[in-house]
């Protein structure tokens, strides 16, 4: 081989190797996997495989803990000394259960083991009257001091234990007050089990009301398996099943599962093989003495006891928790947290001294590198939170960088509104006032993307911050910040709930696919379901720390914030809002109100009667110019008696100063923009009043938001001076405007699953809503749209010629 091709070869295959090195660096890997699936396709399949596998590890664990139990009563019974430890496994069963409550306990994993939404109740007064059952209590003869298995020093985690404990024992907890759907399933399995009481011929004891509910629940879960159990046995060939009968057969010798299995399998009641139970055979003895029973039980007590310890932990927490939540601000200053000397100035120069809660919680662990999730209520200072661990990464690593041919962009803060993005790119430059030399660049919609690539390359910045799609449009037309993003070294997320919410998913995903794997993330928001927990690995590494400083048992909006709903039709809803608007004014001469709608032209609509009716108002939504809305944006953060009338835009993030009154016409999206609307007010520990103004058959949405404290709100009396005025000002309007407000309402119902199913009465509601804007018939719409919206021959709709 000539020397030439040899060194062709050599060059060849070091551009593949750079390369590979390259793909590998901006997180691409290869594009295609076995089976001609994409990356993210293959990522998935793999994680839920994980999820599988996790889930049958956990199965298994919840049986084993299950035949722990019942064989520790067995040795009971018969009158031996405990040396399960010894016989069975290398672990006791009060070892056991401490081993699961651990497992369980994983912090932050609490509520991804219930299995709804939302915040986990307060728990069930019966097992808070647990002690004072004295009956129960004289006789116990308990061998777990239930305080020695909730460990010292973790009471931040008693919440979780105690889910954890309900989990161990799932369904034992019976009044557990869960969405609807959890009830359901769990009366399901509590009249299944009640059943097989009955069928079991074991007496049931009306004393023994807790016991018997975690014993009984438990054997709903055994007698599953025991199905799946004698299915396998009886598909084993016929030399295995004597040898199985053999084992069994050998009494405490044999393997948990197995002797397990052999009881299931003969039926739950009787509750252990002759070997085992000798005179308590329940084959020859067919009761089982009461007395003997009530020692059966002791476990299960002592985890009620367990658990009733964790319960008024938990009570005291929820208490200081509340005293607490009074007070906006931790006593740890920032000078104490070891950031730099000229961002403590800046700090102190903005009034910052002390740190709020969500700031203590969450620096140390951002500032140490780690990737964070963190959950803190509306307005209580979480951007500072993740704008001080950005601006550290950016001193840290130019200090030590060499300089480079391309400036590389060292943190990208992305966040869903461009208004947002401005307010933090603002914040950002406040606190940046004594460093020389760190840039700040905001790449949002709305703006010339020329504009933005003359910005890049005269003004290298260090960080940026961007809405996902801008920043998409940049890498995608390839205006060299693909190569700036690859020195990468943090990524934070704002409103993260939101921005992996399947609007904005595909982009993040994209965004993420560009970036460097190396690099630490934080996610930040008021609000994160679990849905959303879960798929933030998208984003996160899997070590990440969870930070929750709202607690799965509060409030999850602002203490401080009275939050009123008030149900009339549509047609009195604008005579309605102007009532509450002048009492409004009446009271609070300094007001500041922001009134969010459905849609934008909605709020256009709204806008436009107002203004009519004189009164002092901005709006805002996505369909005025980017320079308008910076501009009213402004406005509304300096002002004071002016009323702002806004799609969800400003919904998220927006911080508008003394804020005193917030109205919502019609139903948010969900449970969490609702929290977020409200939050808009409240800010920083103040005062703050909400009402959501809906029509009767969106009453429905209450359900979602029932653990947040709603107060029916009076319907006022409308003077018919007032209802004169509504409708002059509404026939003034022009019928462009109306019509766009018609089907955009339309095509928002629509997109709202409870609503958009049933097409006839969503089509009526559109046309009652028609009428309350002064429309003399519906407007037509367009015969694409129709069909797209699946309205097409619904009575009631006009389709457009
Ligand atoms: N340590 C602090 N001391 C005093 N004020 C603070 C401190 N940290 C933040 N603030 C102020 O608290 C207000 C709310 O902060 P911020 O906008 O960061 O809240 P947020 O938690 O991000 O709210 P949202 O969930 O609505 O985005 C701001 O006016 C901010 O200036």
């Amino acid at each position: 081989m000539s020397s030439s091709i040899v060194a062709e070869r050599s060059r060849a295959l070091s551009k593949i190797l750079c390369n590979f090195i390259l793909v590998r660096n901006m997180g691409g890997g290869p594009r295609t996997f076995p089976g001609g699936v994409n990356k993210w396709k293959w990522k998935r399949m793999h994680e839920k495989r994980a999820r599988d596998k996790e889930r049958r590890l956990l199965e298994q664990e919840k049986q084993l803990y299950q035949a722990r139990i019942r064989s520790h009563i067995r040795v009971k019974l018969a009158g031996k000394p405990d040396t399960s430890s010894a016989t069975h496994s290398p672990m006791a069963p009060e070892d056991h259960i401490k081993a699961l409550a651990n497992r369980f306990m994983k912090e932050g994993a609490e509520d991804l083991w219930n299995r709804n939404d939302g915040p986990l109740k307060p728990p069930p007064p019966r097992l808070r009257e647990f002690p004072g059952s004295s009956r129960r209590r004289g006789s116990i003869s308990s061998p777990v001091d239930p305080r020695k298995l909730v460990p010292e020093g973790r009471h931040m985690l008693s919440d979780r234990q105690n889910k954890n404990l309900m989990n161990t024992s799932r369904n034992s907890t019976h009044t557990r007050d869960y969405s609807t759907q959890s009830r359901r399933r769990f009366q399901r399995n509590e009249s299944s089990s009640e059943d097989e009481d009955s069928d079991s011929g074991l007496e049931r004891n009306p004393t023994r009301p807790i016991v018997r509910n975690s014993f009984s629940t438990q054997k709903t879960v055994i007698n599953a398996n025991a199905d799946d159990y004698i299915n396998s046995k009886k598909n084993m060939p016929k030399r295995k099943r004597k040898l199985w009968r053999d084992d069994s057969s050998s009494g405490e010798s044999e393997s948990d599962m197995d002797s397990e299995g052999l009881r299931i399998a003969r039926g739950v009641n009787k509750i252990g093989s002759s070997a085992s139970l000798g005179k308590y055979d329940v084959k020859t003895k067919r009761r089982v003495p009461p007395s003997s029973y009530d020692e059966e039980s002791d476990l299960s007590e002592q985890v009620e006891l367990i658990r009733y310890e964790l319960n008024k932990r938990k009570m005291t927490e929820n208490e200081q928790q509340k005293s607490e939540e009074d007070t906006l601000l931790s006593q740890k200053r920032f000078d104490e947290c070891g950031i730099s000397p000229l961002t403590i100035k800046a700090l102190s120069s903005a009034g910052y001294i002390r740190m709020t809660r969500v700031q203590e919680a969450s620096l140390s662990v951002c500032l140490e590198g780690k990737d964070a999730l963190v959950k803190a209520k509306t307005g209580t200072g979480k951007s500072a939170a993740f704008l001080l661990p950005a601006i550290e990464t950016v001193l840290k690593a130019v200090s030590v960088n060499v300089p480079q041919r391309v400036p590389p962009i060292l943190v990208l803060i992305l966040c869903p509104t461009r208004e947002l993005a401005i307010q933090l790119t603002a914040e950002l430059k406040v606190l940046l006032k004594y460093h020389d030399g760190i840039g700040v660049q905001t790449l949002i919609g709305g703006i010339r993307f020329k504009d933005d690539q003359k910005r890049l390359e005269s003004d290298p910045s260090q960080i940026i911050v961007a809405t996902p799609g801008r920043l998409l449009d940049h890498i995608e037309y390839k205006s060299g910040i693909s190569l700036q993003l690859m020195g990468l070294q943090m990524l934070i997320l704002d409103e993260a709930d939101h921005l992996l919410d399947l609007g904005f998913r595909k982009s993040v995903e994209k965004l993420v696919d560009c970036l460097p794997r190396q690099r630490q993330s934080l996610l930040f928001s008021a609000t994160l379901p679990k849905e959303v927990r879960r798929i933030s690995q998208l984003v996160l590494k899997r070590d990440h720390t969870y930070i929750d400083t709202v607690g799965i048992n509060s409030v999850e909006t602002p203490v401080k914030v009275k939050q009123y709903y008030l149900v009339a039709s549509h047609e009195s809803h604008f005579q309605i809002l102007h009532h509450i608007l002048k009492e409004h004014i009446l009271q609070a001469p300094d007001y500041k109100v922001i009134i969010f709608c459905i849609t934008g032209m909605v709020t256009s609509l709204l806008y436009q009667l107002l203004r009519e009716m004189k009164m002092n108002v901005r709006e805002i939504h996505s369909r005025k110019p980017q320079l308008y809305r910076t501009r009213i944006s402004d406005e509304f953060k300096e002002s004071k008696q002016l009323i702002l009338i806004s799609s969800d835009v400003s919904s998220r993030g927006m911080n508008y100063p003394d804020v005193s009154l917030v109205i919502q016409v019609g139903i948010p999206t969900d449970r969490e923009q609702y929290i977020h609307r409200v939050g808009r007010t409240g800010r920083e520990g103040k005062e703050g009043e909400c009402i959501m103004l809906i029509a009767p058959w969106e009453e429905y949405f209450l359900d979602e938001i029932k653990d947040l404290p709603l107060t029916r709100f009076p319907l006022p009396d409308i003077d018919p001076e007032t209802k004169l005025k509504v409708e002059n000002s509404m026939a003034k309007i022009d019928n462009d405007v109306k019509e766009s407000a018609y089907h955009t309402w339309l095509g928002y119902y629509n997109s709202i699953r409870e609503i958009g199913r049933d097409k006839i009465t969503l089509v009526e509601l559109a046309n009652q809503f028609s009428e309350s804007i002064g429309l003399q018939r519906p407007p037509s719409i367009f015969r694409k749209t129709a069909l797209k919206m699946g309205l097409k021959d619904i009575p009631g709709i006009r389709i457009r010629r």
